[in-house]
């Protein structure tokens, strides 16, 4: 990526490639390629599918200042949401509307198994509030231990229930780099407001992995902030906020394609704007108009 950029610090980047080789070293460059650990053997905050390459070390520290920054966190939605708690609502509402006509779209309106996997769950907020709406099983994946818990506590009552109900079923606690999941398995990929905790190699070889655990007509949604150009590097808790652009030019690199986008309405005006993106690994079909095909039940104008 070529854009400018800066950090919290007020520091300004002529590129992301500067940023990243500053940040990662030497292992900016290494393969994206690189084994990543199962579910079941990464440990808490563990550093990255690159670390035993060259330059590491500035990887690791990459990843373990923001999980220590994350520990330190209350597990409460005031504390995953920055302080800005009165956003749940909103982001709620604005996720169902985004998210509904995708499902009836891509899996019918007959009575279907749904299952989605919420990346970066935090304490189980959007799972809670919105995922177990739409599916019978949510998986959960989170890399700090006392959110995992806290997530693990609050849906209690939406576990070990029968077959037709809606469910949290399993909670891994693994970082996204290190994450792979089981294949085959997923509708929904959901990652929201953790994609930039993940370097853009880390981020590339995340999305390849996590293809291969969507169902044939499975797609990611991806809701995120956006920076009004470039990138923004937090010190803080080491994400990058990326813009739009810089988005779409790392979802080519993935193969993915932009099935649906929109924007989140109603912020409050001092937050980043937040897109949600609807990502699938084949291009959409396209109508003669151009257009792409639209979803069955959206609005449409009465012509007589
Ligand atoms: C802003 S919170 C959002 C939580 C949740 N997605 C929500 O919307 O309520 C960011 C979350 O990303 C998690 N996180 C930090 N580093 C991560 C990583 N490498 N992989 C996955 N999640 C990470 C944090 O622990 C935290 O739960």
């Amino acid at each position: 990526m070529d854009s400018r950029g800066f950090d919290s610090a007020g520091r300004v980047f002529s590129s992301a490639t500067e940023m990243w080789a500053e940040e990662l070293g030497s292992s900016a460059t290494a393969s994206t390629t690189a084994e990543a650990a199962s579910p079941a053997t990464a440990t808490e905050g563990s550093g990255g599918a690159s670390e035993e390459g060259a330059g590491d070390g500035k990887r690791k520290e990459w990843y373990s200042k923001a999980i220590a920054y994350w520990q330190g966190v209350e597990a409460s939605t005031e504390g995953v949401l920055g302080g800005y708690g009165c956003v749940n609502d909103v982001d709620v509402k604005g996720s169902d509307a985004f998210l509904r006509p995708l499902l009836a779209d891509r899996f019918g309106t007959a009575k279907r198994h749904l299952v989605a996997l919420d990346c970066g769950s935090g304490i189980g907020r959007v799972t809670k509030n919105f995922l177990l709406r739409h599916f019978n099983e949510v998986d959960l994946v989170e890399p700090v231990s006392h959110f995992l818990e806290a997530a693990r506590e609050s849906l209690t009552g939406y576990m070990d229930q029968g077959e037709d109900s809606h469910k949290a079923a399993n909670f891994y606690c693994v970082p996204l780099q290190d994450f792979t999941p089981e294949e085959g398995k997923y509708d929904v990929i959901w990652i929201q407001w953790c994609i930039g905790q993940l370097p853009d190699d880390d981020f590339i070889s995340f999305f390849n992995r996590a293809k291969v655990g969507l169902k044939p007509d499975g797609f990611f949604v991806l809701k995120e902030n956006i920076a009004r150009n470039g990138f923004v590097l937090d010190k803080e808790d080491n994400s990058v906020t990326r813009s739009d652009p810089y988005f779409r030019e790392l979802f080519k690199r993935c193969g993915l394609y932009i099935l649906s986008v929109k924007d989140q309405k109603e912020l409050p005006e001092e937050l980043f704007a937040v897109k949600m993106y609807a990502l699938v690994t084949s291009q959409p079909k396209i109508q003669k108009s151009g257009k792409r095909r639209r979803p069955k039940n959206s609005p449409r104008m009465i012509r007589s």
